[in-house]
């Protein structure tokens, strides 16, 4: 909650103390200048020095002054080495003009390395008389153009270069995570690296559920008939059979994410306050409800779509109105994925909305009464959904599941 505090204040209003620090960057790249946009914004004195000065001038903001590198690195106090780590050697001649100051790397890495040295610590090694401080490479050049959201996290060897690191991130609205000494700067370099680390547990969950239940249908829908009766339903194992598992765990997943928020509650109840830190397990299942969420989308977009092509096959002969009564049931997920395709997606996908992504809206919505419920508590509309949810899946036919046929 940090985080949108900072995130509400307009950045004018970042007091200037007449004690700010001169900041220089190094190099004119993507990230130079989204940096040097963001400090100018936060109030700083920007510096930046260019092999070519004169060629990049007009890519940065008006108050940023961009000279050579040695200009920047003599006048400013603080000096971000915004310049790839293959190109860090070609800054030797600064050495001079750089000693006794606060080096920030910015720099990551190309690929995940478990071993050292980092580029950090070997730009501490290059420029012995300076302090390195490793820090703001796991913010973006585009999230650091568009205000602050992410904190930086940063490593160093010397306390009051790491604390000025820190309170220039925390001036320009991001929150400074301290992560240790510098010989740590190898762990948060591979920090980026990393694909999709929120979404490993999530995805691997699906699939596991995906695996049960499959196989809990496969033996009882048609092991157990073939083996009792020898009846042949092997023919159902690539559609039916899946159609019958994703509901089920589309529905896992959506407790998955109702239940973490139960547990916080009753813990908050049981401890008598709201200000102490949940136990790690809770908080990591708390922040990976989105993805929960979304996996959970997509298993019933899935089931949707695979009730809609089930009659299509020859083996399945519906009746027509059946048809017609089986599709009711699935009508609030076409809505839902229509209004997913419809909508901006930053309404959507906005990690505040996204919550929303896993309650399918019922049936014969207009516009206003969606907007409405777009702003009534998520929490309301999400418990009601899901039991008409547990219900289709419970085939249940008076709530319109319409599943007459597949025994679903
Ligand atoms: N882009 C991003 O989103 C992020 C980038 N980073 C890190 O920031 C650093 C810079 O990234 P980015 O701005 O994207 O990279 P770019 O390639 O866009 O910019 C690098 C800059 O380095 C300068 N430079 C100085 N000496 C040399 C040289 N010998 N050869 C080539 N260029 C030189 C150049 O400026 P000039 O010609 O004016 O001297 C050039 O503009 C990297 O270490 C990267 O890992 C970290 C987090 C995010
Ligand atoms: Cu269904």
């Amino acid at each position: 909650y940090g985080a949108s505090l900072v995130n509400s204040l307009p950045l004018s209003h970042n007091p200037i103390s007449s004690s700010a620090p001169v900041v220089g960057i190094l190099g004119t790249g993507d990230f130079s200048r989204s940096l040097a946009r963001r400090l100018v914004a936060s109030g700083y004195i920007v510096l930046v020095g260019s092999r070519t000065p004169k060629r990049f001038v007009s890519l940065f903001p008006e108050e940023a002054e961009v000279t050579s590198q040695i200009d920047a690195a003599s006048q400013a106090d603080i000096v971000f080495i915004a310049v790839c780590p293959e190109h860090h050697s070609t800054l030797s001649d600064l050495k001079q003009a750089l000693a006794g100051k606060t080096l920030v790397d910015v720099s990551n890495g190309l690929r995940i390395s478990q071993y050292g040295p980092s580029n950090a610590e070997l730009l501490a090694d290059r420029f012995p008389e300076s302090w390195v401080v490793k820090g703001f490479n796991t913010i973006s050049a585009w999230s650091l153009q568009m205000g602050p959201r992410d904190g930086s996290k940063q490593v160093g060897d010397n306390s009051k270069a790491k604390i000025s690191v820190m309170e220039l991130c925390r001036r320009m609205g991001f929150i400074p995570v301290d992560m240790g000494l510098l010989s740590s700067s190898l762990e948060i370099e591979n920090l980026p690296l990393y694909l999709f680390p929120s979404w490993r547990v999530p995805v691997l969950g699906t699939l596991a559920l995906f695996i049960f239940f499959y196989l809990y249908n496969f033996i009882q829908d048609i092991l157990q008939p073939y083996v009792t009766a020898g009846k042949n339903f092997f023919y159902k194992m690539p559609i039916e059979t899946v159609n019958v598992t994703l509901p089920s765990v589309a529905l896992v997943l959506l407790s998955l994410v109702y239940l973490p928020g139960l547990c916080a509650a009753f813990l908050q109840l049981w401890l008598g306050t709201k200000y102490k830190r949940f136990p790690d397990w809770l908080d990591q299942w708390l922040t990976m409800r989105k993805q929960l969420g979304l996996c959970s989308f997509l298993c019933s977009v899935l089931h949707a779509i695979y009730s809609l092509c089930l009659p299509m096959r020859k083996s399945a002969r519906y009746e027509l109105l059946n048809l017609a009564f089986k599709q009711v049931g699935h009508i609030y997920i076409y809505i839902y994925i229509y209004q997913v395709l419809l909508q901006p997606s930053s309404t959507v996908f906005d990690s505040q909305n996204v919550r929303l992504i896993c309650h399918y809206h019922p049936i014969g919505m207009d516009l206003e009464v969606q907007v409405f419920l777009y702003t009534m508590p998520a929490n309301l509309l999400g418990h009601f959904n899901y039991a008409v949810n547990c219900l289709h899946v419970q085939s249940a036919p008076w709530v319109l599941s319409g599943v007459v046929n597949s025994g679903l």
